[in-house]
């Protein structure tokens, strides 16, 4: 027992696995991969000592994240009240195929079988955000995550694939597309959704910037958890929100993702593990959608945990605004008689950056109470 124990924690201590998280961040242009690699692995700590930051919920906790039937004649009202109460919920009867959920997880798991000095062929370099890499909040922490990810920001990711599998790249890009091309219909009828929750009609939505696909960016990240010999140390993916209006996430079955519920009667703020349904996706409120709603939707806290025994794999499927359009809370939901405004608007980027120096006080900062104070 005690020897396991001791291997667990030098596995944790030193490098643990052959490839290396934080590529993204640390690699210059033109470092081989193999020198990169080096460097990195005299560095890498993964032990992380704020994991128990709050407390974690009993795990037969009833008051559990809400699971909603996209059928479900109360839809409108249910979506609602799950982004208001929680911020994170689990559609099922979605209308994606399970044939292309199996084909789309296989070509993830080919992905991340590939060799390390492959994987680093395609890592990302300083300035671009598609490639393989490190988690993508990394500049944000201290520690390494136990992770690695290839994200797919502009458009097709053939270039990549090219070079990874040189004989046979077309199977991934081709069940990327099918992924994508069902996704993000599914994606704008959520947000429909949510702002036909929030009171808006129908002309109001078709008029808003989520009426208006021109202004919506779309973006996937591949995560990958491998198996860790000693996983309550380590963290996978850190606590954080994802900064546009919408994620929806697949995952391969592994549990893993924890949400941060607030203080409320049942008790004090804690970890709820998000629980594994088949045939569903998570789907999580992001900080812009936060600001459209005025502060109604909760954009919820989450971070993922690893397995001892088996890798976790998901993707993440964000949606968010153009990088130029200014987003601040809907016309629709201030005035006289709904309050004023919370938030100065501001674009995805603006408010990316402002988490890189302020992390969790970033949308603080965009608080016009919080600006008329400093001004
Ligand atoms: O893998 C997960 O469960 C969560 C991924 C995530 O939070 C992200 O990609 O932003
Ligand atoms: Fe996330």
């Amino acid at each position: 027992m005690e020897d396991t124990k001791v291997r667990g924690r030098r596995a944790v201590n030193q490098s643990p696995y052959n490839y290396t998280s934080e590529i993204c961040i640390s690699r210059p242009q033109n470092t081989p991969a193999k020198e990169l690699s080096i460097q990195l692995n005299t560095r890498l700590s993964h032990d992380w000592s704020i994991l128990y930051d709050h407390p974690s919920a009993h795990p037969i906790d009833l008051n559990s994240v809400p699971v909603i039937d996209l059928n479900n004649p109360e839809l409108t009202n249910k979506i609602g009240k799950a982004c208001e109460e929680w911020g994170v919920f689990l559609i099922r009867n979605h209308g994606i195929e399970p044939e292309l959920l199996n084909r789309f997880d296989s070509q993830i798991h080919r992905l991340f079988a590939l060799p390390i000095e492959v994987k680093l062929k395609v890592a990302k370099t300083q300035g671009t955000d598609s490639g393989y890499g490190g988690a993508p909040i990394s500049h944000l922490f201290s520690k390494f995550m136990w992770y690695e990810g290839f994200a797919i920001t502009a458009g097709s990711p053939v270039d990549h694939a090219q070079i990874l599998w040189p004989d046979d790249y077309s199977s991934f890009c081709e069940v990327i597309e099918e992924y994508k091309k069902a996704i993000i219909p599914l994606g704008y009828r959520l947000m429909h959704l949510m702002l036909l929750s929030l009171g808006l009609t129908e002309e109001e939505i078709d008029n808003s910037l989520i009426g208006d696909s021109t202004k919506i960016k779309n973006a996937i990240h591949l995560n990958s958890y491998p198996a860790c010999p000693d996983p309550d140390r380590v963290v996978g993916l850190a606590p954080h929100t994802d900064t546009g209006f919408v994620t929806i996430l697949y995952h391969n079955g592994v549990s893993g993702l924890q949400v941060l519920r607030r203080k409320d009667d049942i008790g004090p703020a804690r970890w709820v593990t998000v629980p594994v349904v088949p045939n569903t996706f998570v789907v999580n409120i992001c900080d812009l959608m936060h600001v459209l709603s005025n502060g109604t939707f909760h954009n919820v806290v989450h971070r993922s945990m690893v397995s001892k025994t088996n890798q976790r794999l998901s993707a993440a499927y964000f949606f968010g605004p153009q990088v130029d359009v200014k987003v601040g809370p809907l016309s629709e939901l201030t005035g006289p008689e709904q309050g004023l405004p919370l938030y100065r608007p501001v674009t995805w980027l603006e408010l990316q950056k402002l988490k890189s120096t302020l992390h969790d006080k970033a949308l603080q900062s965009m608080k016009i109470e919080e600006l008329r104070k400093g001004a």
